[in-house]
């Protein structure tokens, strides 16, 4: 027997190890005891993360093997940090962050473990693995002259860009197909210059992320025994998120794991909101005898209430926090919806004294943008706050900015991202030793191997992975490329001189020239200046504040692809109004998802804003009967 064994008495550590963390009652204990197999379901706040954490101490105490770990997996850093920043709290917790353990992504695991050994076998070099990357040089190469047969095909198609933007590499065989819709025949010209395009891009290494899942399955293919390496090595396998595994990642995880290895899944089916995976109906979490936590530590009574009516398996939602006050149901009209976000800002201000607003989260958030059409405003974020979607990246990772500003990262982390600017800026400039380097990490080597020495280099490295710079003016800009044409001069071409360096396109403003959100602030933050004091309320889709926990949250309601909007179908069930889950379609669970992820955000002030022609008279006081505030905008 390889895998460990927690007992009762080895909760007593708990105390010293997660002083902060309660797990006195039944539910919590028997996740943290249990030894086998089993999914977990939990409700939002539940401390599904920490608890992992928790349960992974207790394991690191007892951990016996020097060359068998722990594998521990997430579908996103930010939990992927949260559970590092807890082991590493202890010295028993800080042997898992090394060999023979792996804590990562999804992604990150499949890359290291089976894909990336299919890749060197090819000889192929990853440059950077990112959608938004692909997305932008293939639409570019789709445009250029010798592509001219599917330029021409592609004209007459009404979804071109995203058929070609999401083009991916399916199972082992590498199949070339799109998340955006079907593809012309195999025998066709035109197919085969798709081909050809990712093909080419596959050669200078650009990848998006699921094409990794095929050079995994390649892997397993060609060498089958992998599997037995992998299992081995990893007895046990904690997997969080895992509503949000797609059907293509599970099936590579179960086929390495299941009925081999303990295998224990913790996440919350509700919350499954990344949508587009067709074969979402084959993920089998949470699987039949699965555990449950249904008390959720981040907010109380009246939110849980709220939170659970929405919830579309029914399950019931504890609050076991302290309640606050009472939710507030906003009402504005089109010709005020401007005035939205600030007066959640306002209604904050009045209930919170200064000090309880230090330090925690004032968030407003819409769904993704969905449907258009002529309707009422209150569609989207851009409908509430303009510059919001002007300020949406087109791309992450091929952007100067993004890179060298990447806040959330590790230190380690930071290097890698700001390696990666350096080398695009060594690109643009069209230095020498950019031609064929298609890896950030491979740079310092190329210019040792080409110069004899790099320090210029690694102190330009250190320094902005130490102070990120700010791109906020056309002074800072500058400073910027300054700074690193001072440090790169001896690699770019002789001719090229400060001046020319500077007016590379990388160092824009992409806002420049753009009318100004607020006064000069950050298009997404909103400053409410109420009762002489100020507060910022930072705004964004639910989809990106997945995970957060807020003081106060501002739901904004949101038209989807379905034409309907999401709260004018959801307030009835709010107010108690008698509604049947079982006559939503599918796509009104997907946006009833969404608003379960927004409403279950704050430990202590919920809003909902909605336009008043939407929400009719009996609604209004079905809530107010159940101690909702209403405010009408005037
Ligand atoms: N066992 C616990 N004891 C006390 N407080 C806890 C416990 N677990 C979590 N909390 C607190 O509850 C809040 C929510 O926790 P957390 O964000 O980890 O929940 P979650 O299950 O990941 O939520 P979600 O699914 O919504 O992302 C946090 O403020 C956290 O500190």
């Amino acid at each position: 027997m390889t895998a460990v064994l927690l007992e009762p008495q080895d909760l007593g550590h708990l105390v010293q190890f997660v002083p902060d963390l309660c797990f006195d009652d039944a539910e919590r204990q028997a996740a943290l005891l249990e030894n086998g197999s089993r999914d977990f379901n939990a409700v939002p706040g539940s401390g599904k993360t920490s608890l992992l954490a928790a349960k992974l101490l207790l394991l690191a105490m007892k951990w016996p093997h020097p060359h068998k770990g722990i594998c521990i997996l997430s579908h996103t850093n930010v939990a992927r940090e949260e559970i590092t920043r807890r082991l590493a709290q202890s010295v028993e917790g800080s042997r898992l962050l090394a060999y023979p353990h792996f804590i990562g992504t999804i992604h990150g695991f499949v890359n290291q473990f089976l894909a990336m050994a299919a890749l060197r076998q090819r000889e192929l070099k990853v440059d950077v693995i990112d959608d938004a990357v692909f997305a932008k040089r293939a639409w570019s190469l789709a445009n250029s002259n010798r592509y001219a047969t599917l330029r021409v095909w592609l004209s007459k198609q009404h979804n071109a860009e995203v058929l070609v933007n999401k083009l991916f590499y399916k199972s082992a065989t590498l199949d070339v197909v799109s998340e955006g819709g079907g593809l012309p025949g195999a025998h066709t010209a035109t197919y085969k210059q798709m081909v050809a395009l990712k093909k080419e891009l596959t050669g200078v290494g650009i990848f998006r992320h699921r094409d990794m899942f095929a050079y995994a399955e390649l892997a397993l293919a060609e060498h089958p025994h992998l599997l037995d390496v992998v299992h081995r090595r990893f007895p046990m396998v904690f997997i969080d998120e895992m509503q949000d595994t797609s059907w293509e990642q599970e099936e590579i995880l179960n086929r390495l794991f299941e009925n081999r290895s303990t295998v224990q899944r913790f996440g919350d089916v509700d919350q499954k909101i990344i949508s587009g995976d067709p074969e979402s109906d084959k993920a089998t979490f949470p699987r039949t005898g699965h555990g449950t936590i249904s008390t959720s530590k981040r907010f109380g009574k009246r939110i849980a209430e709220a939170v659970a009516s929405i919830r579309v398996s029914q399950q019931p939602v504890v609050g076991e926090a302290d309640d606050a006050c009472s939710p507030v149901l906003l009402l504005y009209k089109t010709t005020n919806i401007n005035r939205v976000v600030y007066r959640f800002g306002e209604l904050v201000v009045d209930r919170f004294a200064e000090d309880a607003l230090t330090n925690r989260a004032v968030r407003a958030m819409c769904a993704r943008r969905g449907g258009e059409g002529k309707v009422d405003p209150g569609r989207h974020m851009g409908d509430y706050w303009p510059a919001f979607e002007r300020a949406q990246p087109s791309s992450t990772k091929d952007d100067l900015q993004v890179l060298l500003q990447w806040q959330r990262a590790t230190l380690a982390e930071r290097a890698t991202e700001v390696r990666r600017g350096v080398l695009l800026t060594l690109r643009a400039a069209k230095a020498p030793v950019a031609d064929e380097l298609h890896d950030g990490r491979y740079l310092l080597r190329a210019v040792k191997e080409q110069q004899g020495d790099a320090t210029q280099l690694q102190q330009l490295i250190r320094e902005l992975t130490l102070t990120p710079p700010s791109f906020v003016s056309p002074d800072d800009r500058a400073a910027l490329a300054s700074t690193m044409y001072a440090h790169l001069a001896c690699l770019l071409r002789a001719e090229m001189t400060a001046e020319e360096f500077a007016a590379l396109k990388l160092f824009a403003n992409p806002l420049m020239g753009e009318e100004k959100p607020t006064e000069g602030g950050p298009p997404t933050v909103c400053t409410v200046v109420h009762s002489d004091r100020e507060l910022e309320c930072s705004l964004g889709t639910v989809a990106s504040m997945k995970g957060e926990t807020h003081l106060a949250s501002l739901v904004l309601e949101s038209y989807g692809k379905n034409r309907r909007f999401d709260l004018q179908m959801a307030l009835p069930f709010i107010a108690g109004l008698g509604k049947n889950f079982n006559k939503l379609t599918p796509a009104q669970q997907g946006q009833m998802r969404n608003l379960y992820v927004g409403m279950s955000r704050p430990t202590q002030f919920l809003c909902l804003a909605a336009n008043e022609s939407r929400v009719d008279a009996q609604t209004r006081l079905a809530l107010a009967k159940k101690g909702w505030e209403i405010d009408v905008l005037s």
